[in-house]
């Protein structure tokens, strides 16, 4: 896969203008980057600005975090589906139960989404995991233990931090995506992030895909700042 083709810009953006805007760089080019759509947008924008984009040739994430009972997920999935986006997610912490009728609905809609599945938010911390969520242990294990649960569900791969990605690998298999939000170019803040890598720490430790939001999306020059990052992703790879 080429460096390019591995960041996914997260457009955290209020509408489609905003958005619109950034992606009109890619306008007259035959490589498109993969496009994330969270909740704030797609309230916004709803599902007809995602079919648009994927028509134009933006693989798409729809970053929507499903979490309920088995029924209503898988019922939720089904309807996605529909859109013919490339990702989708779900929360871990549904079971596993939740996790296999998630997938069972993702391929009966034979669109050809690949179900990821959210271990613990890269805005966790130890601390937070034991004291607040009351779950012992240390972060580590506990996305161990939920991409575990996630693969032998038969889901496609999980939302880590770049930290665990190659431990999730370990556990699991090569073939079993990790996808890893919480990236932060050198000397950049963290902001609500917790654990945080460097783009090219997170693909150095088995990456898959690179989850890119503010770094990109709030630089004086976006288009910069995604070349930037792939420039460092090229460096590491060519390595
Ligand atoms: O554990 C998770 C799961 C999802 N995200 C999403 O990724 C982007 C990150 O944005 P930044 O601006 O680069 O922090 C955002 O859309 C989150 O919803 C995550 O950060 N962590």
């Amino acid at each position: 896969m080429r460096a390019e083709e591995r960041v996914i810009i997260a457009l955290d953006y209020p509408g489609a203008n905003e958005a619109e805007q950034l992606l009109q760089a890619w306008a007259f080019s035959q490589n498109k980057p993969f496009i994330k759509v969270g909740y704030q947008l797609f309230y916004a924008v709803g599902p007809e600005w995602v079919v648009k984009r994927k028509q134009e040739g933006f693989p798409v994430f729809l970053d929507l975090k499903l979490h309920d009972i088995p029924n209503t997920v898988a019922k939720g999935i089904e309807s996605l589906s529909r859109f013919g986006v490339d990702l989708l997610t779900i929360h871990a912490c549904g079971g596993r139960a939740m996790l296999e009728a998630a997938k069972e609905a993702c391929e009966k809609a034979g669109a050809g989404t690949r179900l990821l599945v959210v271990t613990q938010l890269t805005s966790t911390d130890r601390k937070m995991l034991n004291e607040e969520l009351g779950i012992p242990g240390s972060v580590e294990s506990s996305v161990i233990r939920y991409a575990q649960l996630a693969y032998r569900a038969g889901v496609d791969g999980v939302i880590c931090s770049g930290r665990e990605s190659g431990m999730v690998k370990q556990a699991t298999s090569n073939d079993f995506l990790a996808v890893t939000p919480g990236i932060r170019p050198a000397h950049a803040e963290a902001q609500d992030q917790k654990r945080v890598l460097t783009p090219g720490e997170a693909i150095q430790s088995g990456a898959d895909y690179l989850v890119i939001g503010r770094p990109i999306t709030r630089a004086t020059d976006p288009i910069a700042a995604f070349e930037a990052i792939v420039k460092e992703i090229k460096e590491v790879l060519e390595e």
